[in-house]
């Protein structure tokens, strides 16, 4: 046994030393003869090296744009950093919210995958240039190499690549930088630089955990938000477009703003904030959403001050409309009360037909303050698949403002305050200003009292109202009843 060792031993050695001469005195060789070679040694090597390579080059092309592949290599390659890799590099990488660490050239990283090591390295080798190209291109070419035992060349193409893929891209996909998307108007698409869309970067704050709602309806959100996140498969086979229709309605106040950041924040999707009173004609309502990617949440805010249910949009006219206005402003608002071709059956059409027809995830979000006055057609089930009523605020939405504006998981006045919100109205916005400290001295107590206070005006202010409203009647019938006996 030891024998056969030190025979393949010296095999390999003497293989290598054919591989270095071969290399040493390449040039020296005849062009016909060293093919020959090349081609011999190349087979003897693979017999004695049972190890396979793959290189994953960093552009795609002459126009040097990044693979999509390598980029996703490279964050996924980030999180395997070990002790033993101690020269990295920092990226300052577009639309990420923070660097981006990859290893220095000539680095490795071992992967263990289902108890396979898998061995990285980031190489530069040098590129044949055979294409013209105006970017400036330097003769090395960077790439990650990965190296593995041939008997596991299944189980990486299989399923390792696709789990390297899929992981790399999730990781860069929650370290990106979310957007708010605003349409813009039609005249300015074909400008310079005219988009259909601008855009700011979108840093809302707000969480699920921080939204103020009963926590079982929240739950309930989170998990039909997370099994929709989940499910191409499920779509795919129920023959559905891979799209969710959410009305969220209630009060002004009450966290329907709110709740689209937290969806944002979860889902780690953009926003694409439609105004559709910039939209001229379902053409353009249906070239603005067609314009809108994979991952992206759509948002109608106010629905019904947008359409009416006649499908024509309203017109915002004041009285401030009777007064002189200067020629200026008059052909602006002229401009603005033209009125629209957008219709409900426009709007429809595009909910249903055109994502059916794009692949991808997408959220459409309508919200409104008058549920009542919606046309049935625009928030029917399938459409608007979940409706969602965000109300005055209640005991366990006040505990989660308490926790997060005041730290306090319980007090004392928590009681009264409990009591109180079952008599009157007040929305979570209200109770979340009269939480808030007012000053550096005001300690939490004083700010549960300041609500007290407020919540008893409040329902003293219902109480007046009421009753205003009883003797009105009164006095309405009285006189209904005084003309009928007349
Ligand atoms: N449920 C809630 N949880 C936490 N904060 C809330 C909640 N509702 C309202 N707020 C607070 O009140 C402010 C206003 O809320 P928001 O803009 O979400 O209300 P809205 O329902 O969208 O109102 P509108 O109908 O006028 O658009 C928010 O900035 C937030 O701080
Ligand atoms: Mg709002």
């Amino acid at each position: 046994m030891r024998m056969m060792g030190e025979m393949w031993a010296k095999l390999g050695s003497m293989v290598a030393s054919v591989m270095f001469m071969s290399a040493v005195f390449r040039d020296f060789l005849p062009v016909q003869l060293r093919n020959h070679v090349e081609r011999y040694i190349h087979k003897l090597a693979n017999f004695f090296d049972p190890y396979v390579q793959i290189t994953f080059d960093e552009h795609t092309n002459q126009f040097r744009k990044q693979s999509e592949v390598y980029s996703a290599i490279q964050s996924y390659l980030s999180t395997k950093f070990s002790a033993r890799v101690r020269r990295l590099k920092a990226h300052d990488v577009k639309n990420s919210k923070s660097l981006v660490l990859s290893m220095d050239d000539n680095e490795e990283i071992a992967d263990e995958f289902q108890g396979i090591t898998f061995s990285w390295a980031s190489v530069k080798r040098m590129a044949n240039q055979t294409s013209f190209s105006i970017y400036p291109q330097s003769n090395e070419k960077k790439c990650y190499k990965l190296t593995f035992h041939r008997r596991y060349r299944d189980i990486m193409t299989g399923s390792y690549l696709d789990h390297v893929i899929k992981e790399g891209k999730a990781i860069s996909a929650s370290n990106r930088q979310r957007k708010l998307y605003i349409n813009n108007p039609a005249e300015d698409w074909n400008s310079y630089r005219g988009t259909k869309w601008s855009h700011i970067v979108f840093e809302h704050p707000a969480t699920f955990e921080s939204l103020a709602m009963d926590p079982k309806k929240k739950e309930e959100i989170i998990n039909d938000l997370i099994k929709f996140s989940k499910g191409k498969e499920y779509y795919a086979k129920i023959g559905k477009a891979w799209k969710r229709g959410y009305l969220l309605y209630g009060p002004p106040g009450t966290g329907k703003s709110t709740m689209i950041a937290a969806i944002s924040n979860l889902m780690n999707y953009d926003v694409y904030d439609l105004e559709l009173t910039q939209v001229k004609d379902n053409t353009e309502l249906r070239k603005l959403l067609i314009d809108t990617p994979s991952k992206s949440i759509i948002v109608i805010e106010d629905i019904d001050c947008s359409l009416d249910l006649t499908g024509q949009r309203k017109k915002k006219k004041d009285e401030e409309d009777k007064e002189e206005k200067d020629s200026v402003r008059k052909k602006r608002e002229d401009q603005e009360n033209k009125p629209s071709k957008v219709t409900l059956s426009g709007l429809l059409n595009v909910i249903d037909g055109i994502w059916s027809a794009c692949g991808g995830e997408r959220l459409i979000v309508f919200t409104t303050n008058y549920v009542d006055k919606l046309d049935p057609a625009l928030i029917r089930r399938g459409r608007m698949d979940k409706h969602i009523e965000l109300s005055y605020c209640c005991f366990e939405a006040f505990k989660v403002l308490a926790r997060n504006y005041l730290g306090l998981e319980m007090h004392e006045l928590f009681e009264r305050i409990g009591r109180l919100l079952g008599e009157t109205d007040m929305t979570p916005a209200d109770v979340a200003e009269n939480l808030m400290p007012k000053s550096d001295v005001e300690d939490a107590e004083s700010c549960l009292k300041n609500l007290i206070e407020a919540l008893e005006a409040a329902k003293e202010e219902a109480k007046i109202k009421a009753e205003e409203e009883a003797q009105q009647k009164a006095e309405k019938d009285e006189i209904l009843n005084a003309e009928k006996e007349a």
